[in-house]
């Protein structure tokens, strides 16, 4: 089994921007730039933008004028998302899950990608297709921290992004975990209600503490 290569790979190096990928769902294109700024300023370069929504291609290509943002798309659920995404400029992108038709798309595309794995199969199918840098999710629901632990025994060279329902509190045991390089979480920007802005000094002082996390 090979350990972690020496050269980190395009999509490790965005795992190691910061111990967190805040997992961002814009209702309102308007919000795209203050939330992008406030979560750069508090250390967290990395943002996953979520195609939930109408304007999450826009906001993608919004939040790429901060500087020193690194933007990517999440929920990408097939092929044409995956078009979209990368068209509009997606430094790196995020599917829940793994098909062989999706995997095998984001294979050729060559960009940085973290495909989403929830079992020991899911893991069999990535590493196929040559992935070895993955999305776990949804982390808690899917065992937490014991699932991963095990994991790490039949697959020692794969290292994960954990997502779903992990909060500030509890990242530091998946930070804590040898095969986890990175964590994702909505927490940082809480939903703004229609008609409100955001509260972007509160999304700054959560994406600092989430960037003070040790791993
Ligand atoms: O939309 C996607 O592509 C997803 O994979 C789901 C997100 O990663 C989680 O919804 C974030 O989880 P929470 O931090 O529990 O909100």
């Amino acid at each position: 089994m090979t350990e972690l290569s020496p050269i980190p790979s395009p999509v490790e190096r965005v795992m190691m921007l910061a111990p967190v990928i805040p997992v961002l769902v814009i209702d309102d294109l308007d919000h795209a730039l203050p939330i992008a700024e406030a979560l750069v300023a508090g250390g967290l370069p990395a943002l996953e933008v979520t195609l939930r929504t109408p304007c999450a291609i826009d906001a993608i290509k919004v939040m790429k004028q901060v500087p020193g943002a690194v933007v990517g798309a999440g929920t990408v659920l097939n092929p044409d998302d995956l078009g979209r995404a990368l068209d509009a400029g997606a430094e790196f992108i995020v599917s829940p899950g793994l098909t062989p038709k999706l995997g095998e798309a984001m294979a050729r595309s060559g960009a940085p990608i973290l495909p989403g794995t929830a079992n020991a199969a899911d893991i069999m199918l990535a590493l196929e297709l040559g992935f070895t840098r993955l999305k776990f999710f949804p982390a808690v629901a899917s065992g937490g921290t014991p699932a991963l632990k095990a994991i790490a025994g039949p697959f020692a060279s794969v290292r994960f992004c954990p997502t779903g329902g992990i909060t500030q509190d509890t990242a530091p045991e998946w930070l804590a975990l040898p095969n986890v390089l990175c964590v994702g979480g909505s927490w940082m920007v809480p939903k703004i209600e229609a008609g409100q802005r955001p509260d972007t000094a509160q999304i700054e002082r959560r994406a600092r503490a989430a960037a003070g996390l040790a791993r």
